[in-house]
């Protein structure tokens, strides 16, 4: 017992040996809070104050639950299997499962994910005839999920108007489908729990018995129904009530926009009579100058409860800001970082790249690739495997290789274009009596029946796109297959799709890249590199990687190193949070989130330019990083072009000076720390020296950092592009 407590802090120790009570924990990032709601359900029950299945425990997300489960085990030797440890949907349907009879659910009933979900809307929209204009189906898709995360059935929808009936009434129509088919859907999972357990007192009963400890992590993050299935279930007027251990941060709630409501941390202090709320200042993960820079960052907020984070730990490095020209110098930058990093034995899994957007992976993926370096995405797919890319792929594809019958198939109903399964199946029994591709077999398929004329149509898409791009360059390409496929008007007007169009628009910026580097700038050449950067690429499970992911999946979690990148107005805080109330506030609580993933380095980058669209794009420089102070960071970008226009200096690492206007920020001037380039000087060297390295052969200086036998520089190099190099090591003959 005493090995379990020792490492606490009192406040943590307060914490983890809390009476049979509910308790609410209101601490900043770090602090220990999963730390301690690990700790305190290991004394429960090495103290003998709970059984193991008297323990019901709440996390984020499976790999958060998989990683509590396995911490209880390391710490004491008991049967884990009868604690329930999960997400909310994954122990409500635990439940369901169990009592599916007494919930009004078929014993194989069946879950569907959001896709599946759009699908049964789609299928019902289209029997009523309402088509993308009297109600886009994501529209009612979200409707549907709303009104469910407040609790709220068909029969309760308001219908005071004819479009809110005309919601409630298709709201209806879903749910007689979904019973008739015995589906539910994850909104569904937790109120049909929350209704069984209201309904049925006997398992309302038993459960309150048998869950005497629940523990939530990520409080902040809990919408209302949620919060109202733990009222439930711990029972606030029984005679035991369960004692509930809440633990949370205000500071960072970011699911706002999934219905999160950061009230249920009051409601929690008010219904559960929590006298006292726990506050934990110590954080155990960041050194002082990244706390710092996101306790400044965060102080920009309104309405927070406050909270005061103090570390232990020394100032440690400042934190470091590369103000990139270009968003491939960006992604080049970092390489070269994580490059030098591992060189020093931190391990790539230590080192996490988190962007705002799936879609500014594809830049990064890019140059790790090229340079070689192990890397997984986390919480979304690699960029060549998002459906939406591989949609579009499969039309090009198609364009030049219309026999690619997988391809065919992947498209030729998508968008939907009314070619039934019967009708695919007629043309595949066909092909395959004629012994040739579905391709062959379309173009021969000529009557105008009813079901061929969506055939003969595609058929006719095909061939125009081929000719419309014939001669082409490839990013136009591209460009004109995105949008004449019908693909981006599919993913238009969905709120939830803006991602999709993003990635597609993505696709027309790899073009881009994939025409400015490659010997062959082929379509062929191109589809090629798309599978191989797609392929066995990603480091498997087991293997050292450099972690990618959005900084909503990056929640919870901690990194020795930390690149944010994309920091630019637009980017980060995205464009979207202008339109929701509060969204900004929403933007910079993601914000400290990322800051505060980072232990020892957090590196912050924004690229003046970056191709978005197909079309290079000025950016300003987020307010993110303005809102960090000056005295915790460290510029490495170059100050003086040693008497050149910023414009020579651009043309030489190879970006078009002739896009570029001089009226950039003046916090984004390049700048080198004159020390640093004093030091260079003394070395024989210059900022623009031609010099000539043995294996990379002739490049151009074009950066610089540290000094003495620390000193690096920055080398574009003609033949193989940036490299950042230990000046001692390098040997450069300068020219
Ligand atoms: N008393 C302590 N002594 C040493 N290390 C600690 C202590 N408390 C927590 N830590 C360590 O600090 C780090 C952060 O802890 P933890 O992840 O529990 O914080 P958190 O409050 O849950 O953070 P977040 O808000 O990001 O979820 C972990 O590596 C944890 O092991
Ligand atoms: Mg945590």
């Amino acid at each position: 017992m005493t090995a379990l407590l020792s490492n606490l802090n009192p406040e943590q120790l307060e914490a983890v040996t809390w009476p049979h009570q509910s308790a609410l924990i209101l601490a900043g990032a770090g602090s220990g809070k999963t730390r301690v709601l690990t700790t305190r359900i290991a004394y429960l029950l090495q103290s003998g104050h709970a059984q193991p299945h008297n323990i019901l425990a709440v996390t984020f997300t499976n790999k958060a639950a998989r990683e509590m489960v396995a911490r209880i085990s390391a710490l004491l030797p008991v049967n884990v299997r009868g604690m329930w440890i999960g997400t909310f949907h994954g122990l409500c349907h635990r439940m369901l499962r169990a009592h599916y009879q007494d919930a009004g659910l078929p014993q194989a009933f069946q879950i569907l994910d959001m896709a599946d979900q759009l699908a049964v809307i789609k299928r019902l929209l289209k029997a009523r005839q309402l088509d993308d204009k009297a109600l886009p189906p994501k529209q009612l898709q979200w409707f549907i999920n709303h009104a469910k995360e407040e609790g709220l059935r068909a029969s309760q929808m308001p219908a005071d108007d004819s479009f809110n009936q005309l919601l409630a009434e298709c709201y209806l129509a879903y749910e007689t489908i979904c019973i008739r088919e015995g589906t539910v859907d994850f909104a569904e999972l937790l109120l049909r729990c929350y209704e069984l357990l209201s309904r049925n007192e006997i398992l309302r009963d038993h459960y309150r018995n048998r869950f005497q400890h629940i523990l939530v992590d990520e409080f902040q993050d809990t919408n209302r129904l949620q919060y109202k299935w733990i009222k439930l279930l711990a029972g606030i007027d029984a005679q035991q009530p369960a004692a509930v251990f809440a633990v949370g941060d205000d500071d960072q709630s970011i699911y706002a926009f999934r219905g999160a409501y950061v009230g249920n941390m009051r409601a929690l202090e008010r219904d559960f009579n929590i006298a006292k709320i726990i506050r934990l200042e110590q954080n155990y993960r960041s050194q002082g100058n990244i706390l710092d820079a996101a306790n400044a960052l965060i102080a920009n907020n309104k309405g927070r409860l406050g909270k005061n984070l103090w570390t232990a730990a020394g100032q440690g490095e400042p934190v470091r800001v590369y103000a990139a020209i270009t968003d491939m110098d960006e992604a080049g930058f970092i390489v070269d970082e994580v490059k030098a990093l591992h060189a020093e034995g931190i391990a790539l899994s230590e080192i996490a790249l988190l962007y705002r957007s799936n879609a500014q992976s594809r830049v990064l993926e890019h140059s790790l690739f090229n340079a070689a370096i192990s890397y997984r995405v986390y919480g979304g797919m690699r960029f060549f495997d998002r459906q939406e890319v591989k949609h579009a792929l499969a039309y090009l594809r198609l364009m030049i290789l219309p026999d690619d019958d997988h391809a065919l198939l992947r498209i030729i109903n998508f968008p939907p274009r009314g070619i039934g399964t019967r009708t695919l199946e007629k043309l595949q029994d066909q092909a395959k009596m004629l012994d040739t591709s579905l391709w062959q077999t379309a173009l021969k398929t000529h009557e105008k029946s009813q079901s061929t004329k969506g055939i003969a149509g595609f058929v006719n898409l095909i061939q125009t796109l081929q000719q419309q791009c014939e001669g082409q360059p490839l990013p136009e390409i591209i460009r004109r297959v995105a949008d004449h496929s019908g693909l981006i008007a599919h993913y238009q007007n969905k709120q939830t799709e803006s991602e999709r169009i993003e990635n597609l628009k993505e696709l027309v910026n790899a073009a881009t890249s994939f025409v400015h580097e490659a010997e062959d700038d082929s379509l062929t050449a191109f589809l090629a590199h798309a599978s191989l950067e797609g392929g066995e690429h990603q480091a498997d499970n087991q293997q050292d990687a450099v972690q990618l992911m959005t900084v909503h999946a990056a929640k919870g979690l901690e990194f020795h190193t930390v690149f944010i990148s994309g920091l630019e107005e637009g980017l980060f805080p995205h464009d979207n949070s202008r339109n929701e109330p509060n969204g900004l506030e929403e933007e910079r609580r993601l914000m400290y989130v990322a800051m505060t993933r980072a232990q020892q380095r957090l590196y912050l980058s924004y690229a003046e330019s970056r191709m978005l669209h197909g079309q290079v794009r000025m950016n300003v420089p987020s307010r993110f990083v303005d809102e960090v102070p000056e005295k915790l960071l460290k510029n490495l970008r170059i100050t003086h072009f040693s008497g050149r226009s910023y414009g020579q200096y651009a043309a030489e690492i190879g970006y078009k000076a002739d896009t570029y206007t001089d009226q950039r920020r003046k916090t984004t001037t390049p700048t080198i720390s004159k020390l640093a380039a004093k030091n260079l000087g003394e070395q024989g060297l210059d900022i623009g020296q031609q010099v000539s390295h043995a294996k990379f052969g002739v490049g151009t200086v074009i950066n610089c950092e540290g000094n003495g036998s620390d000193m690096r520089v920055q080398v574009k190099f003609n033949q193989v592009g940036t490299k950042w190099l230990a000046l001692a090591y390098a040997k450069l003959t300068p020219l």
